[in-house]
C-alpha cells in the first residue's frame, strides 16, 4: 500500500476521495464531477510523467531501489538490527536521485556531504555525477544500513567514491570540521528536528566551500509547512527551518516543489569589512573564473595531433571558439569533430604556415566565421635532427621557414609560442629557430603592448608525443629521462593549463615571457 507522502500525492488522494463521493451521490451536478476528474488527471499524471521523462536510473540504482522497497523493515527492527523502524518511503527514488545528480553536475561539485543516507539511493545517484577523483561522505545513524548498501555500492563503478560514517550526524560533522574538511554540496536528509542544527553547524564552521550549495529534502513536508492547522512536530520544525534560512543574509534560497520539496541554498559572500577586488575578485570573478575564455576566439596551428591537439581541447574547454589548423586536412577535421562532440565551437582549416597565402587564408576564414581572433596559439613546427657539421642549408631553410618565418607571419596578428633547447640530439637549426622564437616573443611582447596585444611563449621539455617514438629518436628517450628531475617525460596535458593561463585575463600583466615547463630538465 502506497502512503501519500508528498503534497501532490496527498492532493491526488483527496481528489480521488472527493470524486468517489461525487460519483456515488446522485445529487451532485455533473460538472462538479467532471471538474474533479480533470483536476485528478492533472495531479495524478504529474509524477508518472516526470518518472517517464527523467533519464533512466542505472542498473545498480534500480537494484538498490528494489532491494529497499521489498525489504522487511519491520522484521529487522523487531530483531533489533535497526534502532528505529525505518519506513521504506524514506528513499529518495528515481526522479529526486536524478535531480541531485544533475545538481552535482551543474555545480561541478567534487566533494559532497550527505546527512542521512538510508539505503544509499541518493548517495549513489550523487556519486554518479561526481568526477573520478570526487568523493561523497555519507552520515548515517544506523550501522545496519551501511551493511545493506555496501554490496550494491561495490557493484557500481561509482561506489568507491562513497565513504559511509555511522553514528550521530552532529558528531560526524564535528569530526569533519576538526579535520578541516570542506564540501561543494551538502544534502540534508536526516532527522527533521536537527535540520537547523546541521545547517548552522555547516555555515558556522565553514564546512561549505565558497560557492557551495546546500540541498535540503522534504522542505515542503507534505504541505504541512504552509497549512494553518499543522501540529505535526516535523512539519513545524521544517516550517521554522525554511523561515530561518529565508531570513539568513549569508545565503540565498529557492524551494523546488519536486516530490516533497527540495530547498536549494547557496552561500553568498557579503562582507561589511571590505568589498575590494581582492575580496570580490576582479569584475566579480573569482580566480578560476578569470581563467575562462568565454566569448574568445582562438586558433591553434599544428592542432591535428600531439601538443597542438591538447592545446585546442584546453582552450575550447576554457570556453573559446577554436580553429583547428593543420597541414593535414584530415587530422584537422578529426580534431575539430572531437571538439564539437564536447560542445566546443570549432572549425578546421588546412594551412601550411610557411606559406603566406595559407596564413592569410587561415586568418580570413576565422574572421569571417567568428568576426575576430583573440588568441593565437602558434604551435606548428618541424624538427629534423642533424649535427651542426651535417646540417644542410636546405634543412636550415626549411626549419626556419616554418618555425620562425612561419611563426612570425602568424604573429603579425598575435602569438603564443613554444621553443626549447633540448640535447643530446644534434639539432642546430631547430634550436636556433626556437631561440629566435623566444627573441621574437620578447620583441613583439614589448613592441605591441600598447596595442593591447600580449605575446608570450611556452617552452616545453621533452613531450611524450608520437614524434619522439620514431625509430631514430627512441634510443634517446632513456637519456632524456635520466636528465629530468621530474623522472618522466612531459605529457601534452601538462601544458594545457599554461596555454589557458596565458590566453586568459588572469595573465594580464605578463608579456614577452618564455614560460618553461620541463620538469626541471634545464636545472641538472
Ligand atoms: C529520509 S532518510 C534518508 C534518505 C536517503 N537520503 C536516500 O537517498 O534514500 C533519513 C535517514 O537519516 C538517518 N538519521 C536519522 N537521524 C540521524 C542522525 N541523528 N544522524 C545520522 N543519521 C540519522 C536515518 O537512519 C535514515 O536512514
Amino acid at each position: 500500500l502506497q502512503i501519500p507522502d508528498t503534497p501532490v500525492e496527498i492532493l491526488v488522494d483527496l481528489l480521488k476521495k472527493a470524486k468517489d463521493i461525487a460519483t456515488a451521490n446522485g445529487g451532485v451536478p455533473k460538472e462538479l464531477t467532471s471538474r474533479l476528474q480533470e483536476a485528478l488527471d492533472i495531479a495524478s499524471g504529474l509524477d508518472e510523467y516526470l518518472e517517464r521523462m527523467t533519464t533512466q536510473e542505472s542498473q545498480p540504482l534500480a537494484e538498490l531501489y528494489e532491494k529497499t522497497v521489498t525489504h522487511d523493515w519491520d522484521r529487522v527492527h523487531k530483531e533489533g538490527k535497526t534502532m528505529f523502524r525505518l519506513p521504506k518511503e524514506c528513499i529518495t527514488g528515481h526522479v529526486e536521485g536524478q535531480t541531485l545528480k544533475m545538481l552535482v553536475h551543474m555545480s561541478q561539485a567534487k566533494r559532497i556531504l550527505e546527512i542521512g543516507m538510508f539505503t544509499g539511493y541518493g548517495a549513489l545517484s550523487m556519486a554518479e555525477g561526481l568526477p573520478d577523483d570526487g568523493y561523497l561522505v555519507a552520515c548515517e545513524l544506523e550501522p545496519y544500513l551501511k551493511e545493506f548498501a555496501q554490496p550494491i555500492f561495490d557493484k557500481s563503478p561509482h561506489g568507491k567514491k562513497i565513504r559511509v560514517i555511522t553514528g550521530s550526524a552532529l558528531d560526524t560533522l564535528k569530526d569533519l570540521a576538526a579535520a578541516g574538511e570542506q564540501f561543494d554540496m551538502v544534502f540534508i536528509d536526516a532527522d527533521k528536528s536537527n535540520y537547523i542544527n546541521y545547517y548552522n553547524f555547516i555555515l558556522d564552521n565553514n564546512l561549505l566551500r565558497l560557492r557551495g550549495v546546500i540541498c535540503v529534502d522534504n522542505s515542503l513536508f507534505k504541505a504541512k509547512v504552509y497549512l494553518k492547522d499543522t501540529t505535526d512536530e516535523n512539519g513545524l520544525a521544517l516550517r521554522e527551518f525554511n523561515q530561518f534560512v529565508s531570513n539568513d543574509p549569508r545565503v540565498e534560497q529557492v524551494i523546488v516543489p519536486l516530490r516533497d520539496g527540495i530547498s536549494i541554498i547557496r552561500r553568498v559572500s557579503a562582507s561589511k569589512i571590505t568589498n575590494d577586488e581582492v575580496f570580490r575578485g576582479v569584475a566579480g570573478r573569482p580566480i578560476l573564473d578569470r581563467l575562462r575564455l568565454d566569448g574568445k576566439t582562438a586558433y591553434v596551428t599544428g592542432a591535428g595531433q600531439g601538443i597542438g591537439r591538447a592545446f585546442a581541447h584546453a582552450l575550447g574547454e576554457a570556453g573559446a571558439n577554436v580553429a583547428v589548423v593543420d597541414m593535414d586536412q584530415e587530422k584537422a577535421e578529426t580534431v575539430a569533430k572531437e571538439l564539437s562532440l564536447k560542445g566546443i565551437n570549432s572549425i578546421s582549416i588546412s594551412a601550411d604556415i610557411s606559406k603566406s597565402d595559407d596564413v592569410q587564408r587561415m586568418i580570413d576564414s576565422i574572421v569571417s566565421k567568428w568576426g575576430a581572433v583573440h588568441i593565437a596559439c602558434n604551435n606548428a613546427g618541424i624538427n629534423m635532427n642533424s649535427a651542426s657539421e651535417d646540417t644542410s642549408l636546405e634543412e636550415w631553410d626549411r626549419t626556419f621557414n616554418v618555425n620562425l618565418r612561419g611563426t612570425f607571419m602568424c604573429c603579425q596578428l598575435f602569438s603564443i609560442l613554444f621553443p626549447s633547447v633540448p640535447h643530446p640530439q644534434k639539432q642546430l637549426s631547430y634550436n636556433t629557430s626556437k631561440a629566435g622564437v623566444v627573441k621574437l616573443t620578447q620583441t613583439l611582447g614589448t613592441e605591441w603592448i600598447d596595442r593591447g596585444v600580449r605575446v608570450n611563449c611556452i617552452s616545453p621539455g621533452i613531450v611524450d608525443t608520437p614524434l619522439i617514438h620514431s625509430e631514430s629518436l627512441r634510443p634517446l628517450v632513456q637519456r632524456w629521462l635520466s636528465d629530468i628531475p621530474a623522472g618522466r617525460l612531459a605529457q601534452v596535458t601538462d601544458l594545457q593549463a599554461a596555454v589557458v593561463y596565458l590566453a586568459s585575463d588572469a595573465s594580464d600583466y605578463m608579456t614577452g615571457h618564455n614560460l618553461v615547463i620541463e620538469g626541471g630538465q634545464s636545472l641538472w
